[in-house]
């Protein structure tokens, strides 16, 4: 990593180079403190940052414009799971390798990260706070809480002002609906359920929803965002509605319009409010971000995601958009398998997702995949149970295993199960169902194939070359996942921990001629986007050209 003008610390001790002009307690005073490298930032400054950072997503990019390797943006996310935060990691060594405060704060302003200006402008040469001024939302403020007078960022809703006091009092900034996890049960989740069903049959009638903290934008926001709903930022059409690209609050966004007429079913209006309810709830890296609803325009109504230009697993798979190699492939199992980890071990009951295929695993600037569509996201088994009856089967058939099927018993095992056939597909790309073949079911086809020879006659050679140990892994745990009787299957923890292997890690063949970029002037490929390291040479880095390039 090179810093420009931050040198390179050889071991850990940190040198405090004396560049404080002035002391003061307070940043808001006259004689104001200048504080010229980041780890003379107060940590609950950091820590603040971090937790945006974390929660938008946005430390990757971030990284990136520190110069930080993709073997090391790889490395702050492996060890945040022990470490805090990922954006902890980004800053704490930056912090070490003498980052200054005006360059972290030029790189946020390149990102048009504007809350994140705003939390250590006191803490930056003041002669660079022009550079807020692009920031409508922002005010200039002096003390720490009034630093959250900014709108805070989509899907976080800005402390309330009793909460912001307390916060204060115990010397915290404390953000609400960060990373933090509240649980709730399922009954709490849908509460109003019935009375929605029951008042609104045959429309979305969103108004008499109890929306619960889920942010009410404007309709006309979302109409400048997407530029009138113009054709030309349509990202696809679903069976609830179209999908557009807006550009909202300075941040890229998905906005589902819903196609509301008075023949929706019921079952429609259920599996759009129970995805409200779930997503509002279920915070998490690897699950979709949901923004926001628009209800003032109820037969336009809108839903608004994170915006993920990864585009779909499916569409990978598919060859819509370029082929996934098999360090890539890595990535989106390991991300989807902690998604599913996380609705699983929610304390109390667990959440089962449903309907677990590629086309709702998205992907990320960085191919880290989020799960969508939850929409038939239902409470699993109390714990001490191993399933509970169901009394209809909704999802797509050929993903779920038969005891769900036929028996009606569900339990997080059916996720495994089309979890399973997932991974089958990422290392085959062969059809799920297939008519054509001696044996339909991909799984029961695997599984009859005589040896690891037979096996690898069928890895997908759009995942480039090498990736033989990826490939093996993921034929044997899908098998193993989607194995017939759901007490072979191994639950979310067991499958994380055998994705997490170094062999995986290790995986750096692959890269897909044709997908690579050289371009040197190509500061955020090169930086933080698209490119992949080989991690057996670090001096090599080559670089996939996605869809997006700028
Ligand atoms: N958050 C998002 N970011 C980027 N693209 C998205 C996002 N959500 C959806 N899309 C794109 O829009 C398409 C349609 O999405 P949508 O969720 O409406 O449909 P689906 O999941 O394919 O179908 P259905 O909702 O009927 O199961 C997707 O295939 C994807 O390409």
């Amino acid at each position: 990593m090179s810093l420009g003008d931050s040198p390179r610390l050889s071991g850990m001790a940190l040198p405090r180079p004396n560049s404080r002009t002035t002391v003061s307690s307070s940043p808001g005073s006259q004689e104001r403190t200048r504080y010229r490298y980041l780890h003379e930032v107060p940590f609950t400054v950091l820590h603040e940052l971090a937790q945006h950072l974390n929660a938008d997503r946005k430390w990757p990019l971030l990284a990136g414009y520190m110069k930080f390797t993709n073997t090391e943006i790889g490395n702050f996310e492996i060890a945040s799971l022990r470490d805090g935060g990922p954006a902890q990691m980004v800053l704490r060594t930056y912090a070490q390798r003498l980052g200054t405060t005006s360059r972290i704060f030029k790189y946020l302003h390149k990102m048009q990260y504007f809350i994140g200006m705003n939390i250590i402008k006191n803490y930056v040469d003041p002669s660079l706070w022009g550079l807020l001024e692009g920031d409508n939302s922002s005010e200039v403020t002096s003390g720490v809480s009034e630093r959250y007078r900014p709108s805070a960022p989509p899907g976080m809703s800005r402390a309330t002002g009793r909460e912001a006091e307390i916060n204060n009092m115990n010397g915290l900034i404390q953000l609400p609906n960060s990373n933090r996890i509240r649980v709730m049960s399922m009954a709490e989740i849908l509460p109003r359920s019935g009375s929605l069903l029951h008042d609104n049959a045959q429309r979305f009638n969103f108004l008499d929803i109890d929306l619960g903290s889920i942010e009410k934008i404007p309709h006309a926001d979302l109409a400048e965002a997407t530029q009138g709903f113009n054709e030309q930022k349509i990202l696809g059409r679903g069976g609830f509605g179209i999908v557009y690209r807006g550009y909202w609050k300075y941040t890229d966004v998905a906005i589902k319009k819903l196609k509301v007429s008075a023949s929706r079913s019921l079952e429609h209006v259920r599996q759009v409010f129970t995805e409200l309810k779930v997503l509002e709830k279920c915070r998490f890296d690897n699950i979709l971000n949901l923004y926001g609803v628009s209800i003032d325009k109820p037969d336009e109504a809108c839903l608004v995601y994170q915006f993920m230009p990864g585009g779909s697993l499916d569409d990978r798979l598919r060859r819509k958009t370029p082929p996934l190699n098999w360090s890539q492939r890595t990535v989106v199992a390991r991300g989807t398998a902690r998604g599913l980890n996380f609705l699983h071990t929610l304390p109390g009951t667990p959440l089962v997702h449903g309907d677990i295929k590629p086309a709702n695993i998205l992907l990320d600037i960085n191919l880290e995949p989020k799960l969508g569509d939850f929409g038939l996201t239902r409470e699993g088994p109390a714990n001490d149970q191993t399933h509970r009856f169901v009394s209809r089967v909704h999802g797509t058939r050929c993903y779920l295993p038969e005891e769900y099927v036929k028996d009606r018993r569900l339990s997080p095992k059916v996720d495994v199960y089309s979890f399973g056939l997932v991974l089958l597909e990422m290392a085959t790309c062969l059809k799920i169902y297939d008519e054509r073949r001696p044996i339909k079911k991909l799984n029961e086809y695997i599984r009859s194939l005589r040896n690891d020879n037979e096996r690898r006659e069928h890895k997908d050679p759009y995942g480039g070359e090498g990736g033989l140990p990826t490939f093996d892994i993921f034929v044997e745990l899908g098998l193993r996942c989607s194995a017939l009787d759901k007490k072979d299957r191994p639950d979310m923890d067991e499958i994380l921990g055998i994705l997490m292997n170094e062999r995986l890690s290790q995986n750096c063949e692959g890269f897909i001629p044709g997908y690579l970029c050289y371009d040197p002037q190509c500061v955020v490929i090169n930086g933080a986007y698209a490119s992949w390291s080989c991690v057996c040479s670090d001096s090599v880095i080559m670089t996939i050209r996605l869809p997006q390039h700028p």
